[in-house]
Order: C-alpha cells, then structure tokens, then sequence
C-alpha cells in the first residue's frame, strides 16, 4: 500500500470489567491519559484516547451500554448501545486469558450478533497463561462469533500490541486527521467551550450555516505563570463559500463570535482566556457519524 494514504477509524474497547482495558488503552496512548483509568463511564462515545502516527489515526471511544449495567437494560438502551455500536469503524472486544468464559463474555457477544463492523478479540494477560491454553481458547471463542482477527497480547507488558495496533490499522479505511497529533484524550472542558463557540455561531448565522458547523477545540492549555488559559478552537464547515460567512468582512463576524465566546468561557472558567478561532473546511463531515458525534453534534444525545 502507498505510503500517502492516511487511514482513520473510530475504535471501541470493550470487555469485562478487570480485563485490562484501560491498561491496554494507556499502553497504546502512552501515560499522559493513565488518570483517566478511573473515570465513570457518563458520558457516550466519549474520546478515551488518540493514537496518531504519520499515516494513521486512531480514535478511541467510549461505548457506553456495552458494558453489563447493573441495573436492567430497557429496549431503548440496548437499541441504543446497538447502534453506537454501529457506529465505530471496529471493536476490540478484550478478554482475559486467565478467566474463563462468563455470562458477560456471553452478554457482550450477544451485543455484537447484529454489528457490521469487525470485530477483533483480544486476548490479555498471556503472560499469565502457558501458550498451550491459548488454542483451545481460540477455538472455543471462534465458534461463538465470528472475529475478524484474534490477537493474543498482553497489554501490561506490551506484548504483541504493536501487532495488533498494525491490524487495526489495516481494517481502517483512508480518512481524515480527526485530532491534531498532540490530542491524546478529552476533557469536559473542551466540549463545553466548543459547544460555546457553536453557540455563538448559530446566534450570528443564519440559514445553511448552522447545520453545516461544528467546532473543535483543538488545545486548552494555562499559560506558566500567569492564570491565563490559551484556547485553540477550529470552526468546521463544509464549504469555503460557509468559511467566508463565519469570517466576515475584514474578519468582522469571527471576531464578535470570539468575543462574545470567550465572555462566557472566562466565566466558566473562572480565568482569563486567550482565544484563537480558524476556520477550516471538511469536506462531507456530517457524513461520518462517528465524526459527526466527536464533532460535538449532539442532537441524538440521550
Ligand atoms: N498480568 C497481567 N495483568 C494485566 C494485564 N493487563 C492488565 N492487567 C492487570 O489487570 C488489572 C485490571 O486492569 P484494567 O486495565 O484496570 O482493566 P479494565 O478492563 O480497564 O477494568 P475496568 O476499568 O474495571 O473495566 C490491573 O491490575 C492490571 O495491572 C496483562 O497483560 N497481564
């Protein structure tokens, strides 16, 4: 394959609790996201992490409903996790070598009866077990559904993941750089001044511009020794006929968007802010839904 391609996808990691996908996660990412290890799962398809190289990007997702809740699943919820399900480019369904198959195991497999996607297993923690117990495993697990690739690692000593992030990467089609390479995970933060900057835009705009928007915010950072905080956020359209609209004459619109965004971003905040706006076109990006949703575009929202 030609080097120049770039290839993107969004990817799920899902499994049983304690099976080591957080670890897997920080192994692929590296430490910078390790605190997220322990966050509640609230949010839906949540960016957990970003893996970028020169010719690809990886988004993580959160897939929430996947995971066995404790409380009864009602139809709406199970449609609902079907079809975020759906929605990511592949799963990374990761169990655990030492354990042996569980009602979650089978509660997730039932998940993925009706997913297109393809789905790889993972199994974690061969350093636990003698390669021998690796086959039967296999084959067990292949009668039950139909994997894409089965990939034995162990995401704690980083066995093999190299490998299996290559096979990832095969099965991804040629996209977008959906995040900047320095975006490895997302904060609530980041979500809310985009949404603010949305906001601000829709107030401004009329006509084709709203549905054709979404805004990123690309870099949140306080600058040393002072408490003002630097933001780099990026409007998206899909037109360049959009971008001269949201600009404005001399610059005029983007500068009232960003004024009026950032009053209620230092007041979220609590900070002085420093804002920087761009205007960039993506072709076709409501066609994704993937992208659509880690665009911030949330009306499906539940
Ligand atoms: N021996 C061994 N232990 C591992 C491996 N991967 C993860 N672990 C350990 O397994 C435990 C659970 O790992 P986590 O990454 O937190 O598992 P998780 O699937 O994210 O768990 P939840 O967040 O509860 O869903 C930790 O103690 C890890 O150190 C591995 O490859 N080998």
């Amino acid at each position: 394959m030609s080097k120049d391609v770039f290839k993107s996808g969004f990817v799920s990691i899902v499994g049983r609790p304690n099976v080591g996908k957080s670890t897997l996660l920080n192994e692929v990412i590296g430490q910078k996201i390790a605190i997220m290890s322990d966050k509640a799962q609230t949010t839906r398809n949540k960016v957990q992490g970003v893996y970028t190289t020169n010719d690809s990007q990886v988004v993580f997702i959160d897939t929430p409903g996947i995971h066995k809740p404790k409380h009864k699943l009602g139809d709406f919820m199970i449609k609902m996790a079907q079809s975020s399900l759906n929605e990511v480019d592949l799963i990374l369904f990761v169990i655990n070598a030492e354990e042996g198959y569980g009602a979650g195991d089978q509660y997730i497999i039932d998940r993925l009866q009706n997913v297109e996607s393809p789905v790889f297993l993972v199994i974690n923690k061969i350093d636990q077990v003698h390669p021998e117990q690796l086959f039967p495993m296999i084959n067990f697990y292949k009668d039950k559904y139909s994997f894409a690739e089965i990939v034995p690692i162990s995401a704690l000593q980083g066995n093999n993941v190299n490998t299996l992030l290559e096979q990832v990467v095969d099965y991804l089609e040629e996209g977008p750089q959906y995040y900047p390479s320095d975006h490895v995970t997302d904060h609530p933060e980041r979500f809310i001044v985009a949404e603010l900057v949305r906001e601000k835009v829709l107030h401004l705009t009329r006509e084709e511009i709203p549905h054709s928007v979404t805004v990123v915010t690309e870099q949140m950072i306080k600058r040393e020794g002072s408490d003002v905080i630097d933001i780099h956020v990026t409007v998206v359209v899909e037109r360049s006929s959009q971008k001269g609209i949201i600009i404005g004459k001399q610059g005029k619109m983007l500068k009232e968007v960003g004024k009026r965004a950032r009053q209620d971003i230092e007041a979220l905040l609590g900070s002085r802010v420093f804002m920087e706006i761009w205007v960039k076109v993506v072709k076709d990006w409501r066609n994704k839904p993937s992208s659509l949703r880690d665009y911030g575009y949330r009306e499906d929202d539940y």
